[in-house]
């Protein structure tokens, strides 16, 4: 059987293409940026102030000087000019700064009366509560890179520069499929053999996290029932996604029927747990992963094949962060443990503290956990303080 690092080899020499496409801005959130993005100004554009308060000259000042008031700078108005150096100009935060001013006094620090302003000090330097023009950017630099990813701060820049339409990746089509006579929809009350269909919510909402919203569909252990859909299917979508179907059942057709399908099998089965009997393919530019039915293992195989295959097609940048295992764990068997654990974090570290369970079937205690640790093959200690690859479950980030 293949090794973890062997599987994700095979996922990352079998890419989805994906065209660039453009988008309002406001539907980019989530995807991955096509190009590089360029500040059309200096950001501030303006020398802008930072307090609502009085502009004046820094060189005028005196202890207790009264400042007669020549009107206001208000946030959006044209630029005013300062005519008397020993005057003042109210100003409000995000005004340009008015022209022969250099330094911001705020309200707090001064008193109005009769149409002036006297100061309590003069210890007041030179651009003091003056955000400079190109402090942070001059136009022409680049601000945003090709590969980033548009997360609500990264968006407002779009918004900021002028980019109302904006140049992603596309992102798939996917359909997420249950498969499974076991499996009652939510609404439907379970007889004693049945249980409710939770996988496809779970891949449902995991996928919205990474900006794809895809239809889902359930198909039952049937083999003719499962030949139709999935035929119907590879030819409508870019990315199928199972739930079950894929281990050594009487009733586990999946593997059988993408064969008579014409689908490339190249993974059926990884030396891991969970979710040792994970499979992936593909027929033409269609892809098929099929995670392993018990909730964990679906889980842990989205995120540890699919995630990374979906950033390596997008041309993502993405990080690999690690955590402390916060307790010692002892696994007796040669084979890459995704361990299930709660995250802390203490002293400035991440804790990976492991949480009990039952297996990957157990989905009462997955949801205690917000990431999982990949615990090598190779060893059967796992000592406390040792660090090892983290994944998130939830994490906005790839
Ligand atoms: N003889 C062997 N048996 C099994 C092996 C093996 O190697 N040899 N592998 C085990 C492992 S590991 C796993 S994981 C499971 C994987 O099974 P399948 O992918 O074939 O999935 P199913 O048989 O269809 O279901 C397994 C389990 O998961 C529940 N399930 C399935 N779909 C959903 C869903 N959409 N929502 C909620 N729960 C779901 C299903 O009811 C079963 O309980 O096989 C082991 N067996
Ligand atoms: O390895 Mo399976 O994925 O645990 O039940
Ligand atoms: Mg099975």
């Amino acid at each position: 059987m293949i090794s973890v690092h062997e599987a994700k080899e095979i996922l990352s020499t079998n890419p989805l293409s994906l065209p660039d496409t453009s988008l309002p801005f406001q539907k980019s959130l989530h995807h991955t940026l096509a190009t590089d993005v360029f500040a059309d100004r200096d950001a501030p554009p303006f020398h802008r102030v930072t307090m609502d308060g009085i502009a004046i000259q820094a060189a005028s000042l005196k202890a207790n000087k009264r400042y007669p008031i020549e009107g206001i700078q208000a946030a959006g108005q044209p630029q005013r000019s300062l005519s008397n150096s020993n005057h003042c100009l109210e100003v409000m935060t995000g005004a340009m700064l008015p022209k022969n001013t250099d330094c911001v006094i705020p309200y707090e620090k001064i008193r109005l009366l009769d149409g002036m302003a006297e100061v309590d000090s003069a210890q007041y330097s030179p651009y003091q509560n003056v955000h400079l023009q190109g402090t942070d950017a001059k136009k022409g630099d680049r601000i945003l890179e090709k590969g980033n990813w548009i997360h609500a701060g990264k968006l407002s820049v779009l918004a900021s520069l002028g980019h109302a339409q904006v140049s992603v990746r596309q992102l798939p089509r996917v359909l997420v499929c249950a498969t499974g006579d076991e499996l009652v929809p939510v609404e439907q009350p379970p007889l004693p053999h049945q249980i409710r269909s939770s996988n496809v919510y779970m891949l449902e909402s995991a996928l919205k996290d990474l900006g794809i919203n895809a239809k889902t569909a359930h198909l039952a252990d049937e083999r003719q029932e499962l030949k139709e859909g999935i035929e119907k299917a590879l030819k409508e979508y870019q990315v199928l996604l199972f739930s079950g179907a894929v281990s050594k059942g009487k009733f586990d057709f999946l593997p059988e029927v993408f064969r008579e399908l014409g689908v490339d099998t190249l993974i059926h089965g990884v030396n891991q747990k969970p979710g040792k009997p994970f499979l992936f393919g593909r027929k033409g530019d269609c892809f098929v992963f099929g995670f392993p039915g018990n909730p964990a293992s679906t889980l842990v195989c989205f995120h540890t094949y699919f995630k990374t295959w979906l950033s390596n097609s997008l041309q993502r940048d993405t990080e690999t962060p690690s955590a402390i295992l916060a307790d010692e764990v002892v696994f007796n068997r040669p084979v890459t443990y995704h361990l299930l654990v709660k995250t802390t974090i203490r002293e400035g570290k991440i804790w990976a503290v492991p949480i009990k369970n039952s297996g990957s079937g157990d989905w009462v205690h997955l949801s205690e956990a917000d990431a999982f640790l990949s615990l090598p093959a190779d060893a059967t200690v796992f000592k406390k303080n040792e660090v090892f690859p983290i994944t998130y479950f939830h994490k906005d980030n790839f």
